[in-house]
């Protein structure tokens, strides 16, 4: 195996958290990625689809200093440019983002590489076979921060594990009672936005996915 795709598998496990811009408004934003890293998540991704270019760069900049404080894995969503310029460690893409091919060549060889497959196993071969380092599938449950996505099954992650050798991330409208489901199916990383920046307490419901590790 890889150097890289050994450091995926040490990496890419626990609570994955995503943020959301509209549950995470300025000036709070930064304060609550730090609940939740706090909480124990592993592995924090920045998706935010605006344009603000000088604030996604402000953002990103601070979520990638905090995970270092936490020893968490930043993960940038869709835009390998920006993973670039901040000199992110892992980059997530999707089936209508960059490919990734476009995205190691731009990036280069160490950093991580992760693929949406939705509720294939096709294109969790192919994305593997194109030097994905993890992969995610779902919805597993619908899933309020994205309501259009398709549905996909525990049993989709048991044949996962047996057919690839990279982690599987499974994401979409989990809570910490479906997620224990998930990872006895074979799920090494659970992907979380509304359980975790939709709550209160931030911190306490980053802790309560968490706890399912051990
Ligand atoms: C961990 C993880 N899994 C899936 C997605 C979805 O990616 P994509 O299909 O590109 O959709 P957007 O998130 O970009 O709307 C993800 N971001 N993270
Ligand atoms: C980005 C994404 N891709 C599939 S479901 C989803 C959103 C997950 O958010 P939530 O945990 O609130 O369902
Ligand atoms: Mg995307």
């Amino acid at each position: 195996m890889s150097e890289r795709r050994a450091r995926a598998h040490a990496l890419i496990r626990g609570l994955y958290a995503i943020t959301d811009a509209a549950l995470m408004p300025p000036p709070a934003f930064a304060a609550r990625a730090e609940a939740a890293l706090r909480g124990g998540a592993q592995v924090l991704q920045y998706r935010d689809k605006s344009n603000d270019h000088d604030r996604r760069g402000r953002e990103a900049v601070g979520l990638l200093s905090l995970c270092r404080q936490y020893g968490a894995t930043l993960v940038i969503n869709d835009d390998v440019h920006l993973a670039r310029n901040i000199g992110a460690p892992a980059v997530h893409i999707g089936q209508g983002d960059t490919s990734v091919q476009e995205a190691r060549a731009l990036l280069g060889p160490e950093i991580i590489i992760g693929v949406t497959c939705h509720n294939s196993l096709e294109l969790a071969i192919a994305a593997q076979l194109a030097g994905a380092d993890y992969v995610a599938f779902g919805a597993f449950h619908p899933s309020p921060s994205k309501p259009d996505t398709v549905l996909a099954t525990p049993d989709l992650l048991r044949a996962a594990k047996k057919q690839l050798s990279l982690p599987v991330v499974a994401i979409g409208g989990i809570t910490p009672q479906t997620g224990s489901f998930l990872l006895r199916a074979g799920a090494d990383a659970l992907a979380v936005i509304s359980g975790v920046f939709a709550a209160p307490d931030v911190e306490a419901a980053a802790r309560r996915y968490a706890r399912l590790f051990g």
